[in-house]
Parts: C-alpha cells; sequence; structure tokens
C-alpha cells in the first residue's frame, strides 16, 4: 500500500490481508479452475452446480438455451461472484477461457428429443463439436454426458462398455442415441488426433429432485400421477426394465470420472433392476395407495432391458450408488418441492 509521509516522499507498507480477502468478492479475483457446464440449467446440471460451487476455489459457468432447463433451477447462485449464467446455445461456438468443461447441453427426455429431432441431432453432433472446438482452443479438459441409450436395445445383460449395442439407426429415438454415438466418436477423435484430454460418462436413468413433473419421463410421470389421483400409465408389456440411480450419487460419479485419470466411457448408473409394473407398484405404495395402474400402448424402439455393469466405476472410480430406489426421494421418504405440486387431496 502507497501513503504519502509528512515530508512528501511515498512509503510503502504491508498489512496481512482480511480473511477471507476482499479480492474474492472484487472483480480481481482469479479462482483455481473455471468450470464451464453446458446444460446446467436442467435437472443434473443443476445438481452438478450446486456440487461444484460447495468448492470455494471453483468458478462456475453455467450455459444453456433452456429448452428444457430453467434459471429456477440455479436461483441460490445467480449473483455469486463465483457463478456465471449465459443463455447460450451450444450449436453455436463459445469463446471464453476455462480450465474444465461438463458438456451436458442435450434435452434427455424421449418427449423432448423427439419433439424436434433434427435439432437434438445438432445439438449432439455441432454442439459437441463446438466444445470440443472449445477445449482445443484453451487446453480444456471436457466431459461429455452420454448414455445408456448408445446400447440400444440391447442384447448383451447387463451392459458392459465393451458392448457396441443394438441401435436402430433410423428410428425415432436415433436423433438421440445415434447423436450421442457420433458425440462419443468426436471425443475420441479429438482425443487421437489433438491430444484432448476427454471424460465420457455413459449415464443410465437417473431421477430425482428437479425432474420436470411434466416432462415424461416415468419416475417423474409416476409420482405426478399419483399425487393427481391419476392412473399411473405403464407402457406395454411392462416386464420392460430400467436401473434408477440418484442424482447425488451420479454427479459424485460424474466428478470421479472428470478429476480421475481415465478417458472411459465408463457407466454411471445404479444396477437395481425394476420392471416398469414394479415401478409402478412401488410408487402406489408409497405415495398413494387408491391409484389404478392402466396399460397404455408403447412408442417405437423402446430398449427391453437395461442395467449398468459398473466393474470399471468400482476399479476405477471406487465409484458406488449408495441410495436405493425406495429412499431416494422424491420417490420414497419427503418428497421434494418440485414435484410436491399439485397435492394430493
Ligand atoms: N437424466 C437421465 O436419466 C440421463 C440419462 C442418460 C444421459 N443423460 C444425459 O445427461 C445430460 C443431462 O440430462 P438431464 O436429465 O439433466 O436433462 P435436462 O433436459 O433436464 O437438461 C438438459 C439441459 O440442456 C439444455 N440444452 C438442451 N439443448 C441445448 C442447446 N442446444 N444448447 C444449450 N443448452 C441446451 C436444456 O435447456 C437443459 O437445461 C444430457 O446430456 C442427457 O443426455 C441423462
Ligand atoms: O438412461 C438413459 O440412457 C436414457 O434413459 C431415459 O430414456 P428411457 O429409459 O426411455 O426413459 P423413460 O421415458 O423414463 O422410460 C422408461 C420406461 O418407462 C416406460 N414408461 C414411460 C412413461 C410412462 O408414463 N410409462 C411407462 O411405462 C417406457 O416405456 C420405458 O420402458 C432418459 O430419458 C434418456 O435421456 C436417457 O438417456
Amino acid at each position: 500500500m502507497a501513503t504519502n509521509s509528512s515530508n512528501g516522499e511515498y512509503q510503502t507498507t504491508t498489512k496481512p490481508p482480511p480473511t477471507p480477502s476482499p479480492l474474492r468478492n472484487s472483480k480481481f479475483f482469479q479462482s483455481n479452475m473455471r468450470i464451464l457446464v453446458t446444460g446446467g440449467a436442467g435437472f443434473i446440471g443443476s445438481h452438478l452446480v450446486d456440487k461444484l460451487m460447495e468448492n470455494e476455489k471453483n468458478e462456475v459457468i453455467v450455459a444453456d438455451n433452456y429448452f428444457t432447463g430453467s434459471k429456477d433451477n440455479l436461483k441460490k447462485w445467480i449473483g455469486h461472484p463465483r457463478f456465471e449464467l449465459i443463455r447460450h446455445d451450444v450449436t453455436e461456438p463459445l469463446l471464453i477461457e476455462v480450465d474444465q468443461i461438463y458438456h451436458l447441453a442435450c434435452p434427455a427426455s424421449p418427449i423432448f428429443y423427439k419433439y424436434n429431432p433434427v435439432k437434438t441431432i445438432k445439438t449432439n453432433v455441432i454442439g459437441t463439436l463446438n466444445m470440443l472446438g472449445l477445449a482445443k482452443r484453451v487446453g480444456a479438459r471436457i466431459l461429455l454426458t452420454s448414455t445408456s441409450e448408445v446400447y440400444g436395445d440391447p442384447l448383451v445383460h447387463p451392459q458392459p462398455e465393451s458392448y457396441w449395442g443394438n441401435v436402430n439407426p433410423i428410428g425415432v429415438r436415433s436423433c438421440y442415441d445415434e447423436g450421442k454415438r457420433v458425440a462419443e466418436t468426436l471425443m475420441f477423435d479429438y482425443h487421437r488426433q489433438h491430444g484432448i484430454e476427454i471424460r465420457i460418462a455413459r449415464i443410465f436413468n437417473t431421477y430425482g429432485p428437479r425432474m420436470n413433473i411434466d416432462d415424461g419421463r416415468v419416475v417423474s410421470n409416476f409420482i405426478a400421477q399419483a399425487l393427481r389421483d391419476e392412473p399411473l400409465t405403464v407402457q406395454k408389456p411392462g416386464t420392460q426394465t430400467r436401473s434408477f440411480c440418484y442424482v447425488s450419487d451420479m454427479v459424485d460419479g460424474l466428478i470421479r470420472l472428470m478429476e480421475g485419470e481415465n478417458t472411459g466411457p465408463i457407466n454411471i448408473g445404479n444396477p437395481g433392476e425394476f420392471t416398469m409394473i414394479e415401478l409402478a407398484e412401488n410408487v402406489k405404495e408409497l405415495i398413494n395407495p387408491d391409484v389404478e395402474i392402466k396399460m397404455v400402448e408403447n412408442t417405437p424402439d423402446d430398449p427391453r432391458q437395461r442395467k449398468p455393469d459398473i466393474t470399471k466405476a468400482k476399479e476405477l472410480l471406487g465409484w458406488e450408488p449408495k441410495v436405493k430406489l425406495r429412499d431416494g426421494p422424491p420417490y420414497g421418504r419427503g418428497l421434494p418441492l418440485e414435484t410436491r405440486s399439485p397435492q394430493k387431496k
């Protein structure tokens, strides 16, 4: 600090900064790690942001076009000095400086990704290309949230990462599952060709607070129907299976993958497997024992079985899920506010 002394000369006095340094709240503050989360206003992305923001050394930038996400999911961080929210569509280039990129931007619920399939493909292909271009320019590590849908309607059960899948390339789900397969290809080509540090997570069905109550995915559908006293719509045959991972476990797995040494792809999911009839019976028992279960027509190419082999996640990341299906709110104890409305009478 420079002061003007009585004899007119400048003297330098040093004073230790208070803790925490006021610089942390100033525009001159530089965090240790600048992290971009694309799709950070969505369901998984906003929980990931919450976790990343817990670390004072992280500065988090979210880029989202709000197609299926919402500012509301991030409201507690808006205005925070280590947080920035950008309305941005990843199909357009993004020029910023970051150290890590969690690339989640993509509609995930089948009703939304089928709504504008060409846009879904653009998001997966051009969007991933743009984020890889950004990673290349600034030397950032990039993690892609791929999906168990890359296994299609799997003929191997449970699915290990070495399984190449059984995917219809021209079906109504192809914009999403083939889009994610191309995104994975792009990740590995940038890795091999340009030395980009990549991480690929193959996420299996995930549930928890902030799922959009009307987004059509089975857990939110059944819970919303049970709360509204409407029949639970089990799509035929009802014997198809899924394995449901609670969102806090998912976020933990994604961060471990980003921070670890393995490129992946690595399955992140809960191996507990349920038929859709079993899921409906669980929701009925836990939320509304009087509700009816109704069989309805299914949509094309619905995978008949899905369960992750998580051997790699256990061995390479030291990760396995902690929350069982019946224990993870909104499903078991304590429905979160986001799915509580409308109230059951
Ligand atoms: N939730 C699951 O069960 C699941 C399973 C497998 C894979 N994933 C993957 O995880 C990621 C997040 O899924 P989610 O469940 O949180 O879905 P979500 O729909 O809640 O979140 C996706 C976010 O991406 C944003 N987005 C979509 N298109 C965009 C674009 N072109 N530019 C910028 N932002 C865009 C949306 O507005 C939203 O905020 C997705 O990549 C999805 O494919 C999710
Ligand atoms: O985990 C994954 O990799 C993928 O899982 C889901 O896709 P899906 O499993 O088809 O998700 P849902 O729409 O929740 O359907 C699950 C099952 O429930 C059934 N279902 C759905 C809705 C409903 O009301 N009733 C019902 O029985 C469907 O037929 C399907 O068999 C996600 O939404 C994708 O984003 C994700 O990539």
